[in-house]
């Protein structure tokens, strides 16, 4: 067994199709997740806002409040889903995002959660790199118009099967996340994200090769389906990527679900076979590996 996964598993992605309608929207996910569950899902992850449609005029709408925790369930519907989904199911679940209001301060984030087999709550991430491009004739989009930032690198705990590097989409395109959760021991780096019809082709599947290739770990990435009525069409294209960075589950635009098994010898052969856990020379670059990170597992 490897000295990173304790136990292999199965991982299921759920490529989500979602509207405007938040409570079809949680129990669509929530039947989504019982047939993941059904086909030997171990571990199921949702993609990036899958409660609400994605874009900046819809956040406050769907936006819940996941404090004091647990919350209730008229202030976080969509928490208590998640939560009763993973006990239902004894799978953990990455139920991600959603948007979220925090009350004291009236701001809002885009809210990853990590749920235990029990229904508990081991983990949130906030976003912590906004979706803010401007391409020419092509898209347009700034989160930061009504999103504020997350500011920790997410590193969670699965008892029963090791570590976990969590964040959402923009900030896979930020290699220092998924470097600093592989080098505290993560075997796996789970983005849910909604790349779009333009930089899906050009970097969707690239920078989940690069974070595994990088890093010699799986890289799980978790689209919503394509919704070409909706005001931002999704890539799609959900996907998971061993740690020699070989495609091992790909699906097109349409709602479907992606299956993948974790092996640890995977990890561990990838990194005999070009070591470069032993090589690495932070004595050339020291910055890089005693800057000071705020992290939590
Ligand atoms: N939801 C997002 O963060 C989209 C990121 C994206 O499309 C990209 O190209 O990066």
């Amino acid at each position: 067994m490897s000295t990173l996964l304790k136990k292999n598993f199965k991982i299921g992605l759920i490529q989500l199709s979602s509207g405007s309608d938040k409570q079809k929207n949680l129990a669509h996910a929530r039947e989504k997740v019982l047939e993941a569950a059904k086909a030997g899902a171990n571990v199921i992850v949702l993609p990036e806002c899958f409660n609400s449609p994605y874009g900046c005029q819809y956040f406050p709408d769907y936006a819940e409040s996941i404090e004091p925790s647990p919350p209730s369930k008229e202030d976080s519907p969509s928490w208590h889903m998640l939560s009763s989904a993973a006990a239902e199911t004894n799978t953990y679940i990455v139920g991600a995002s959603i948007p979220e209001l925090e009350p004291k301060t009236k701001k809002y984030f885009n809210t990853a959660f990590v749920f235990n087999p029990e229904g508990e709550l081991l983990a949130t991430h906030r976003k912590t790199h906004l979706f803010d491009i401007d391409i020419p004739g092509k898209i347009k989009f700034i989160e930061s118009d009504v999103l504020s930032a997350g500011n920790k690198v997410t590193i969670v705990d699965l008892p029963e099967y090791g570590k976990i590097g969590l964040a959402i989409c923009y900030d896979v395109r930020f290699p220092e996340l998924a470097m600093i959760a592989a080098r505290k021991g993560a075997f796996l780096l789970v983005y849910p994200g909604a790349f779009n019809t333009t930089t899906g082709p050009m970097h969707w599947s690239l920078q989940a090769r690069a974070r595994a290739m990088d890093n010699q770990v799986y890289v799980a990435m978790c689209s919503p389906a394509r919704d070409t009525e909706a005001t931002y069409h999704a890539y799609g294209h959900t996907m998971v990527v061993n740690p020699n960075a070989d495609v091992l589950a790909e699906l097109e635009e349409k709602e479907d679900i992606a299956y993948a098994d974790i092996d640890g010898s995977k990890i561990d052969e990838t990194r005999k076979g070009i070591p470069l856990y032993t090589q690495r020379r932070f004595d050339v670059y020291p910055d890089v590996s005693a800057g000071k990170v705020r992290y939590e597992e």
